[in-house]
């Protein structure tokens, strides 16, 4: 399009410019030092980019609002699917509507939209309206541009010139692009500052509100489809993986959220505690303007996410005191809704990264994941523990799935354990579950598992494709009364791709082994039972050299071979539950979704 069409095009009603085509005429006025054009078109470049953010915005949160259809009985690829090619058909009627000319025409290149990302438009607009002569305009561009870019050298001396040079106000120093939230709390810290605690209080109480709904709005985002998933997500050979995938992404995006919300313009790394520390502050000015109501519901709800801090506990205290003791004092609901107490940040990547035998490796492809012992620790090659794979929820509803398996009687009927006579077993397949009919807790599942099978990869074998063999979620059952005196275990001592043999010291790659497994993992659910522990041996089945007690989130990884004997002690009391997952880097003995799905139409057309 050329400049003319384009201008033509920006004057007719509900019209906007592509944002990237502004912008190329606007780079190019500004090579050929038109400046006065330059600015003009950079800043309708601006302007047409945030049009068209807004439309997505708009009709991403409209369609995220839509119910998604139930998939029928079975269909399980059409149960999870359904909600999200819905939503991407809404997405697109949506668009369609809003934007003139289609919606295809505003797809910028990838180079194009990280220039906007980073203001890169501020940078060149600055250079324009200081040639222009107009300076508080070049001081709040430059100014935006480089709370995007701190570490931008030239434009640190230009700022440096702009604060030295007469004529210049110090409110034109403003950022263009601020998020409400961070104004905010900017002007809720500078008050509580200068102890005006009320004002502090109001704008403390804006900037959580703002960071909420700005929360809010990004998640609905998240929910999909997007212009550019990632390669390597895209070569997912099976729909299983795929829809996993599609799932995964969305978590990652909706934890980008948060990054993005808690992190101040222009710092790297987001404020770890970007809640408790508006709670922390609240609940002193509150205190100080006299509310020892709202002072204290403001500590409960600090405690929520640092339930041992001595400093908040003591203040706690002190409140209880001054209330009475019969005032129930209550943590706030808006921190405790579900999904949003996750503003406490996970752990940044470079602290997980993860070490073994002095070589570094590649940081897991997921944040907040820890690994807690690796094989040096344990006493052998090929091991490892995860921790904080599951959230405490995310565990609680794989629970929940169990409980719903096992009301619906689908096959899935606690019977003797093959293992030991006194605890019963109770197994669930993917598919099993997905037949269960509760969408959120398969999905979360399918998540779970596809989550391991990458980091257990990205751990052991990167670069080379580990696929599912096999997923089971499996628990076992203590029988009451029949714990006296028990001398056997919950899972005999074995390896999980070979027949092992302690006297010879060897170990068997043979049928009926499954000799094809080449990674264990078993993410675990929960720890209120007793006994269960997993161990590792020797060769001979009996020295033991490594212990995991299991607990919810925490995922134990090895190869699957005789490097690893393992077993499982007796569980004497309760119920302990876990996905047990088996890996192969043989395509061909890869799960096959294919042959799930047809047996799924066969079992319920019965
Ligand atoms: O549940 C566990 O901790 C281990 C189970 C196991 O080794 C297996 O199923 O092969
Ligand atoms: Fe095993």
């Amino acid at each position: 399009m050329n400049l003319l069409a384009a201008a033509t095009a920006a004057t007719s009603p509900g019209r906007l410019v592509p944002f990237d085509l502004l912008y190329a005429d606007g780079v190019r006025a500004y090579l050929a030092r038109d400046w006065a054009r330059a600015a003009e078109l950079l800043q309708r470049a601006l302007h047409s980019y945030a049009g068209l953010r807004a439309a997505r915005r708009a009709c991403r949160t409209a369609c995220a609002r839509q119910e998604p259809f139930p998939g029928g009985p079975g269909r399980w690829e059409a149960a999870l699917l359904g909600p999200v090619l819905q939503r991407a058909g809404c997405l697109q009627r949506c668009l369609g509507r809003r934007l003139r000319p289609a919606p295809s025409a505003h797809r910028a290149s990838c180079a194009v939209r990280r220039d906007f990302e980073r203001r890169e438009p501020y940078n060149y607009l600055q250079v324009a309206f200081f040639q222009l002569k107009k300076l508080d305009q070049a001081v709040s561009a430059a100014h935006t541009f480089f709370i995007a870019n701190p570490q931008h050298l030239q434009m640190r001396e230009d700022i440096e010139k702009y604060r030295r040079m007469s004529g210049v106000k110090s409110d034109s120093f403003q950022d263009l692009e601020a998020a409400p939230h961070w104004e905010a709390y900017e002007t809720g810290v500078q008050h509580y500052d200068a102890d005006e605690y009320l004002q502090a209080v109001a704008w403390l109480e804006e900037s959580l509100s703002e960071a909420l709904s700005a929360l809010e709005e990004c998640r609905a985002l998240c929910e999909g489809p997007w212009e550019d998933e990632d390669e390597e997500e895209k070569m997912q050979p099976g729909l299983y993986e795929a829809i996993a995938a599609h799932y995964i992404q969305v978590l990652k995006c909706r934890q980008q959220c948060v990054l993005e919300i808690a992190t101040k313009p222009g710092r790297i790394s987001a404020t770890e505690d970007f809640i408790p520390s508006h709670l922390d502050l609240l609940q002193f000015a509150y205190n100080q303007v006299g509310n020892q109501t709202l002072a204290a519901e403001c500590a409960a709800s600090y405690l929520l996410f640092y339930p041992t801090d001595e400093a908040m506990l003591e203040k706690m205290k002190q409140y209880r005191t001054e209330l009475g003791e019969d005032t129930a004092v209550t943590a706030r609901q808006v921190v405790t809704a579900p999904g949003l107490s996750f503003l406490v940040l996970p752990v940044p990547q470079d602290r997980v990264t993860v070490r073994e035998t002095k070589r570094e490796r590649c940081p897991l492809p997921f944040e907040g994941i820890a690994v807690t012992m690796d094989s040096q620790q344990m006493n052998g090659t090929q091991r490892v523990v995860f921790d904080r794979v599951l959230t405490e929820s995310e565990c609680k509803d794989l629970l929940r799935l169990t409980k719903a398996a096992g009301e619906a009687g689908d096959g899935y009927r606690a019977r003797r354990s093959p293992h030991t006579p006194h605890e019963r077993f109770e197994g669930l397949t993917v598919l099993k579950a997905m037949q269960v009919k509760c969408i959120c807790e398969s999905a979360a599942f399918l998540i779970a598992s596809e989550k391991s099978r990458k980091i257990i990869e990205s751990y052991f074998t990167p670069g080379k494709k580990l696929h599912f063999s096999f997923t089971h979620l499996v628990c076992r059952r203590a029988v009451d009364g029949e714990q006296e005196g028990r001398m056997d275990l919950s899972h005999p001592v074995h390896a999980d791709n070979c027949l092992l043999d302690p006297e010879g010291q060897e170990c068997w790659k043979e049928p009926p082994a499954y000799v094809y497994r080449d990674y264990s993992g078993i993410l675990y659910l929960n720890d209120d039972f007793q006994g269960g522990g997993l161990f590792f041996t020797e060769m001979d089945t009996v020295t033991v050299t490594a212990e995991v007690r299991p607990k919810c989130g925490r995922l134990v990884a090895f190869s699957s071979g005789k490097e690893n004997p393992h077993g499982v002690w007796a569980v004497s009391r309760g119920r302990r539950c876990a996905i047990a997952l088996w890996y192969t880097h043989s395509r061909e003995h890869a799960e096959q979704v294919k042959g799930y799905v047809e047996e799924t139409n066969t079992s319920t057309s019965k």
